[in-house]
């Protein structure tokens, strides 16, 4: 990568970035990346905020494409230095079909991976997850685990299955010659569940609150404990690998770290509470209301109206028997592989990060605050 102190010469391309993740990513290069000179922003909507970042230093292009099409693919990556692919289906509910799960995040990581490949772009960092490696469909628990720890990552739902082959095709990839004749060097970064302003799943569980006056009802015990990162460190991660990838290519290349932080272990209920509770909501209980058989029967009865009502009407409550395994597995991570190979550290304290989220969810249509 051509570096210059004075002059900024860098061109990055983020997928996705008018995503949850993709905004943070966008404004923290914007931020904290001087050498750049021009930063794409490719995305299948793109949001109006991104008006406001046109007056910057760095120039800020907008690309309204679809990583399925290859060709509108390539055209983004021609020319830029580093590509951060970020653009996925994210998908638990049942929203989309299994195929379009997988012609996004499969078919358009391989776009993605061909159009480096074609234009001569030789860095590119992936936005995998943790669901590559689990929770898997035996519910075995991964206590505190790290990137070599031995689990046995079996799937079925789309969305993890997807994740887990454009990982792989990532992965594979790096070496490979672009045009040129340079290796191509990528790495893929598994966040386990990211909070943080914007995120939508901690909006929809605000909202079920608020219709339920005040009040969520446990439904998980408190003992099984999920991952969380927030949104501005797992931002912050792939500002660093792009940073550093050119450097410690030999080290990074064909990697994958997890994204963590000093976010608290616990249950994904309790760790909602930590900014729903200074909100003004409740979590009523402190062992599940419903025994645990009647939410499995819960689940699978919405799994079978999701199917009966498909043609008249997309059914997708946030209980199905996925979810349900997800939120009843344990899965945490404890490990400082980032940290050994590219310095990471997480730029936002617990204290930060709850503090910014909590203003969040104040801002949010129905807060009493
Ligand atoms: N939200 C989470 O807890 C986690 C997310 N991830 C991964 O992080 C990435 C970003 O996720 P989020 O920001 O949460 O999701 P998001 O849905 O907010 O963002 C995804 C972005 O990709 C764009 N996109 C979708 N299909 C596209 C297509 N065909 N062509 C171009 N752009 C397309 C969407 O318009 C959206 O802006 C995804 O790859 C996801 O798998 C990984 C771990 C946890
Ligand atoms: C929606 C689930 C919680 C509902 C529990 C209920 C119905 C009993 O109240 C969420 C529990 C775990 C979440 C997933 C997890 O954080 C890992 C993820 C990683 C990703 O890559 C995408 C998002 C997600 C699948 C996340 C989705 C919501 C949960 C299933």
């Amino acid at each position: 990568m051509a570096e210059s102190a004075q002059v900024p010469t860098l061109v990055y391309l983020v997928t996705g970035g008018c995503g949850f993740l993709g905004e943070h990513i966008v404004r923290m290069l914007l931020e904290r990346e001087p050498r750049l000179r021009e930063l794409r922003v490719f995305d299948l909507h793109l949001s109006p905020w991104l008006e406001e970042l046109q007056t910057g230093p760095v120039q800020v292009t907008a690309i309204q494409g679809d990583v399925t099409q290859a060709h509108q693919v390539t055209a983004a990556v021609a020319g830029s230095h580093v590509v951060i692919h970020t653009a996925g289906l994210v998908d638990v509910f049942g929203k989309a079909s299994p195929k379009t799960i997988h012609q996004v995040n499969v078919q358009g990581t391989q776009n993605v991976i061909e159009a480096c490949i074609r234009t001569g772009t030789q860095f590119l960092i992936y936005t995998s997850s943790m669901e590559v490696v689990g929770p898997n469909v035996k519910g075995h628990p991964f206590y505190r685990g790290n990137e070599d720890t031995p689990y046995e990552a079996v799937h079925r739902h789309p969305y993890p299955c997807s994740k887990a082959l454009a990982e792989q095709l990532v992965l594979e990839a790096n070496g490979r010659k672009v045009n040129g004749g340079l290796p191509l060097v990528t790495c893929a970064l598994r966040p386990t569940g990211i909070y943080g302003e914007g995120h939508q799943i901690m909006r929809d569980f605000y909202n079920q609150g608020l219709r339920f006056g005040g009040r969520l009802f446990r439904a998980i015990p408190a003992s099984v404990e999920h991952g969380r990162v927030y949104v501005g460190n797992v931002a912050w991660m792939h500002v660093l690998v792009a940073r550093e990838l050119e450097q410690r290519a030999a080290l990074m290349g064909g990697q994958v770290y997890f994204c963590y932080d000093k976010s608290p272990y616990k249950s994904y209920e309790d760790f909602n509470m930590e900014f729903l509770g200074p909100c003004g909501l409740r979590l009523i209980g402190t062992h599940p209301l419903l025994p645990y058989w009647l939410l499995v029967l819960l689940a699978t009865l919405n799994a079978l109206l999701q199917w009966l009502l498909r043609p008249l009407v997309l059914y997708t409550p946030l209980l199905n028997p996925y979810t349900l395994a997800m939120a009843n597995t344990t899965f945490t991570v404890s490990t400082n592989k980032a940290q050994r190979h590219f310095g990471y550290k997480p730029l936002f304290s617990w204290e930060e990060s709850k503090a910014r989220t909590i203003l969040w969810v104040q801002t949010l249509e129905g807060s009493a605050r």
